[in-house]
């Protein structure tokens, strides 16, 4: 099985064009290598809660499987990524959005910071990573372990949890 993926970047530099978007193309490149059936161009947005609540919402009715969110997870005035997210997200996740903070805390103490929320709408699992092209592929890499079996669930697959891989 096949799943669509999306990769949403937030960030007011990179949507007024003051800062080339690495962060998108590398979560592009590795959901490609995982296996996800991921649109090329990532969406740039600023870091303005009603613009990514409407992205978000938008993913959510296209079907999308699984959502990541760079940017806006941190504590600077405008960062704004885990509350538009939570208007969307029907079911949180905590244990995802931890283990990414636990995973990065060994990376830099820095990563207490990431506000970053994990959650489900209707058949979309919608992730949000740091801004950072590193702290971005480093908290993908923590969830990764458990990523195909959380969607199969959202998805609806009946197997035994214990058996799964
Ligand atoms: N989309 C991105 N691509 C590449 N690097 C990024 C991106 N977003 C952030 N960064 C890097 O991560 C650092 C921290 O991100 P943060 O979002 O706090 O920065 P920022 O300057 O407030 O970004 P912005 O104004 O674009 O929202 C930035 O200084 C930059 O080096
Ligand atoms: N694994 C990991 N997590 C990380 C980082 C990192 O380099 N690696 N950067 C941190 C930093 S510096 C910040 S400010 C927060 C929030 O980043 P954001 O506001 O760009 O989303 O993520 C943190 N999480």
């Amino acid at each position: 099985m096949t799943y669509s993926a999306r990769v949403i970047t937030l960030s007011d530099k990179g949507y007024t064009g003051q800062r080339t978007d690495t962060s998108g193309p590398a979560l592009v490149s590795r959901l490609r290598e995982l296996g996800f059936a991921v649109e090329p161009e990532p969406v740039i947005l600023p870091d303005t809660s009603d613009m990514i609540e409407e992205a978000l919402r938008k993913a959510v009715k296209e079907n999308i499987a699984l959502v990541l969110t760079t940017g806006g997870t941190g504590v600077s005035p405008r960062d704004v990524t885990p509350e538009a997210t939570r208007m969307v997200v029907e079911k949180e996740i905590p244990g995802m959005a931890e283990a990414m903070r636990a995973a990065s805390m060994l990376k830099t103490p820095h990563a207490m910071i990431s506000r970053a929320v994990v959650g489900i709408c209707k058949a979309s699992l919608i992730v949000n990573l740091p801004g950072s092209e590193k702290g971005a592929r480093e908290n993908l890499a923590a969830i990764e372990p458990a990523l195909f079996h959380a969607i199969k669930k959202i998805h609806g697959d009946p197997s035994d949890c214990a058996s799964a891989p």
